[in-house]
């Protein structure tokens, strides 16, 4: 029987980015397999967990998917501290969210380990409204040091790759040096869902 403690590394991965470029879709389609159908956005931060097997190792993702709204702000930076990854999500149908990418580094820069990994992620591949290009993405990924993933919620493409990618590389990272941030764990219960949010209101801006 699989319990509590079946697992050899435990990982903290935080994911942040406007209201409505789809971080909690990502959530549910990496840890349930599915895409939920009239998504409400995140009040504060809600979590979940799912544990992959790499090289033979058990890791645990426990997963913090954080409100984009501006009102959390407050909440959702202290979540940063002791998260191993960060994944910093963006809509590639919606320019703004892209727009704000230097505000969210800001954040992460000002509340997170410096050696947190960062992993830059352009969402909604499957929508025919493309504003931002691939290479774009790939450019600023590059200039500040981020993996870049293009993923769709929806189509679930990319998506277990994201995760999975971010397993591996967070355990060859403590293989190596152990040089990872402290996990500490939070006892802060602030989450839930209750208002909705479309595709068109994706845009709510970093002030
Ligand atoms: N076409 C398409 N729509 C998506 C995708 N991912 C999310 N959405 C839609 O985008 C909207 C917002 O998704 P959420 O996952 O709630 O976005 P969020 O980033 O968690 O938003 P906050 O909780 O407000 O920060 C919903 O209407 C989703 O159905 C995707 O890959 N493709």
């Amino acid at each position: 029987m699989c319990t509590m403690e079946d697992f050899k590394f435990l990982f903290k991965v935080v994911l942040v980015g406007n209201a409505g470029v789809g971080k909690t879709c990502l959530v549910r389609r990496f840890t349930q397999g599915l895409f939920p159908p009239g998504q409400g956005a995140t009040i504060g931060v809600d979590f979940m967990i799912k544990t992959v097997e790499v090289d033979n190792d058990k890791v645990k993702l426990q997963i913090w998917d954080t409100a984009g709204q501006e009102r959390f702000r407050s909440i959702t930076q202290s979540y940063y501290r002791s998260a191993h990854a960060l994944i910093l999500v963006y809509d590639i149908s919606c320019q703004p969210t892209f727009d704000c990418l230097p505000d969210w580094l800001r954040e992460i820069e000002e509340y997170a380990s410096s050696k947190v990994l960062r992993i830059l992620v352009g969402n909604k591949i499957d929508r025919e409204d493309r504003e931002i290009p691939t290479f774009v993405g790939e450019d600023f990924a590059a200039r500040h040091n981020m993996y870049f993933l293009e993923t769709s919620a929806k189509e679930a493409e990319n998506v277990e790759k994201l995760f999975m990618k971010i397993a591996e590389d967070l355990m060859q990272v403590q293989a190596k040096n152990k040089d990872l941030p402290r996990y500490e764990s939070s006892t802060t219960n602030i989450s839930g869902r209750t208002s909705s949010v479309s595709d068109s209101s994706c845009c709510s801006k970093l002030t």
